[in-house]
């Protein structure tokens, strides 16, 4: 447990509405942080874990989306989960480091001692009390939470050399076009309050600037100098930057929940349910026939109805979706994404695709988009 003099904030940085990214097509009735993962908002992981850090004061969420995108779910998480949660929007973005330093009369009111920054599209475990141990351990100003990946995917992320003995960070390149390391930035810092007077002294130097990012101009001309240092993370970890990646996203979270909360899983309860195979979400309002075969990772949300003899397999099905299914041969859906209110008529067989809101689809796809 935290010593008493301990004060810790949490800041998430949730984006916002941009165009032409790669997660769109799936985000166009609900924001990206909002979409859901094994049954939850995709902000909700980091949320939920940041919730179980001693003395933790408050949860910001940081981003350029409209205040009323989010209110709804951040004042039912901060009653679920006691603990206060607010949305600081900024008025266009301004950069990671931008972002925080615009919210930084707001953060420093709390009195932190320690501030834990976390990008809100990566999937992890989120370790953020071993971090907190380590980072007291190391000293300095921040720590940034880091993984080895293989050598040909590194060049995505911010990749680092850190010290094998102490921990330092030596070097950082952001997206680095000649390798450098397979060692990256997972995206999950902790910091001191100084990293503000960091950030206010990058903006000094540049006065020509309002826009600050935390990787290059920040963590980049801190390295090797003492102030920075790295814990790595052995559990799993990844980016979500796609839909695809949120199908591969919301698995590992599944699997999680069988390990740390296996009662938010779906289980065979009783003969009139359906049959479950391995991990899978069911909300409790959707209706599921009995005769229908589910999992493994499929996620269902809120109304959803799946009808008889559907097989489902590698799915996240979300609000008010209804699959048919009458006659002998049943819908079949594999990898496949369906957005709220779709319809799948029964005999139809949906593959690798991603289906957006409101469609009705009445005939077998595989490998499509439909807009
Ligand atoms: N002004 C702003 N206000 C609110 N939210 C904002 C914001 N600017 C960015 N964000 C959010 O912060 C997160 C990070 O986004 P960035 O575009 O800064 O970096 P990227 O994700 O490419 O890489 C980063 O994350 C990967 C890990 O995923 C690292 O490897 C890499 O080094 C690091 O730069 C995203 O969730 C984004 O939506």
């Amino acid at each position: 447990m935290g010593s008493s003099e301990e004060r810790v904030v949490a800041v998430i940085m949730v984006g916002g509405p941009t165009k032409g990214t790669r997660f769109r097509p799936l985000s166009l009735n609900v924001p990206k942080p909002l979409f859901p993962l094994a049954g939850q908002p995709m902000v909700h992981h980091p949320i939920s874990a940041c919730s179980r850090i001693p003395n933790l004061a408050q949860i910001y969420l940081i981003g350029f989306y409209e205040e009323r995108e989010f209110a709804l779910y951040v004042s039912a998480i901060s009653n679920e989960l006691k603990v206060p949660v607010r949305y600081l929007r900024e008025d266009r973005p301004h950069g990671s480091a931008g972002g925080l330093y615009t919210f930084r009369d707001y953060i420093l009111e709390e009195n932190p001692s320690h501030i834990f920054l976390l990008n809100c599209d990566v999937c992890c475990s989120f370790p953020l009390s071993q971090m907190l141990d380590a980072h007291k351990n190391y000293g300095g100003m921040g720590t940034i939470l880091v993984i080895k990946v293989s050598a040909e995917s590194a060049n995505q992320f911010g990749e680092l050399v850190a010290d094998p003995v102490t921990n330092e960070l030596l070097h950082y390149t952001e997206k680095p076009e000649t390798f450098v390391s397979d060692l990256i930035n997972c995206g999950v810092y902790i910091f001191t309050p100084d990293i503000f007077k960091a950030i206010q002294d990058s903006f000094t130097q540049r006065k020509d600037r309002d826009y600050l990012r935390l990787d290059q101009d920040i963590l980049s001309p801190l390295a090797g100098k003492k102030e920075l240092y790295t814990y790595e993370t052995r559990d799993f970890w990844e980016q979500i930057k796609t839909p695809g990646m949120s199908l591969k996203c919301s698995g590992l979270y599944l699997a999680q929940f069988r390990r740390t909360s296996p009662i938010l899983l779906a289980g065979s309860k009783g003969s009139r349910s359906a049959a479950i195979i391995d991990d899978v979400y069911i909300h409790p309002s959707a209706k599921v026939h009995p005769s229908a075969k589910i999992g493994p990772n499929v996620s269902i949300s809120a109304n959803a109805r799946i009808g008889a003899g559907a097989r489902l397999i590698s799915c996240i099905i979300l609000d008010d979706v209804e699959i048919k299914g009458e006659g002998d041969y049943n819908a079949k859906l594999g990898i496949t994404i369906l957005g709220e209110s779709v319809a799948v008529e029964d005999e139809v067989v949906v593959i690798n695709s991603i289906v957006l809101p409101n469609k009705t689809l009445n005939v077998s796809v595989q490998e499509e988009i439909i807009l």
